[in-house]
């Protein structure tokens, strides 16, 4: 299957019509966002494989999806801890922050450590609002990602990459050349940077309607029964 993509602009654009004149607020596409991610993480690392999930969160939407996957796997049995080294200001993030204390939810204070105890890397750092360059304390958090044998399950887009323009070039002073995560789950749509991305492909955010689908021209994903996901295939899209 493929899907057509949409630019960060049309998805942030895409996101305020679903608020504005679709009737959902921010807690619920988040809700459905993170639902999706964690039968991602299920689909693409069942609990067989090991239980123990590190989830990195950013400072946006992007870290509240990982905050909510995180709920949900901890409800499916996994072992999931968090890093959030910059933490969102909004008083949703604190919601869902008290939401995974209540559930016992480690939140820790030393990446390098976190990832010597892990069985799967949830990336939820950086969605469709990353603008390059990476800041601090980022940079290291990314090279690490780069050279880690764990896998990473990346959330909407691989961290650093460009939306449209893909990863950093590689031999600069960016990092991120090299991260090729081992599964990406896009919400809504594809975003064009999965032009250069090779790994399992996953597509979620099941929420759209067949008008706006068609006001930004993109493809309804074809999920079954009571699925949240689709799995869309193992390589870069040739529509994009
Ligand atoms: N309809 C949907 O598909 C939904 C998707 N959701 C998720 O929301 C993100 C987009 O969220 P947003 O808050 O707009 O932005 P991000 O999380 O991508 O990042 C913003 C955050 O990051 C900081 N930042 C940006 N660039 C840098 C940088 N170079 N260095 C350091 N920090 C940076 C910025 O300051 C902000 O704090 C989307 O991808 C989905 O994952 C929603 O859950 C709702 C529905
Ligand atoms: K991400």
């Amino acid at each position: 299957m493929s899907l057509k993509a949409i630019s960060s602009k049309d998805a942030a654009a895409l996101d305020k019509d679903l608020m504005d004149i679709g009737g959902f607020s921010l807690d619920q596409l988040m809700e459905l966002a993170g639902l999706s991610v964690s039968q991602a993480v299920y689909r693409f690392h069942p609990l067989t494989k090991g239980k123990r999930v590190l989830v990195v969160c950013g400072p946006g939407n992007n870290g509240g999806d990982g905050l909510v996957a995180a709920r949900h796997l901890a409800h499916y049995g996994y072992a999931p801890s968090i890093y959030y080294p910059k933490q969102g200001k909004n008083e949703l993030y604190e919601r869902l922050k008290i939401q995974l204390q209540n559930l016992q939810v480690p939140f820790v204070p030393d990446f390098t450590a976190a990832l010597q105890s892990t069985d799967l890397i949830v990336d939820a750092i950086f969605g469709f609002s990353f603008q390059k360059p990476l800041r601090e304390p980022f940079p290291s958090i990314i090279r690490q990602l780069e050279e880690t044998k764990i896998p990473v399950l990346s959330v909407d887009a691989p961290s650093s990459w460009d939306i449209q323009e893909g990863p950093p070039k590689a031999g600069g002073e960016e990092p991120g050349a090299t991260f090729m995560p081992a599964a990406l789950i896009s919400l809504t749509a594809p975003k064009p940077c999965v032009k250069w991305y090779k790994g399992r492909h996953f597509v979620g955010g099941r929420f759209l309607t067949k008008e706006i689908a068609d006001k930004y021209d993109l493809d309804l994903p074809e999920y079954s029964g009571i699925d949240q996901i689709v799995e869309v295939g193992v390589n870069a899209d040739e529509k994009l």
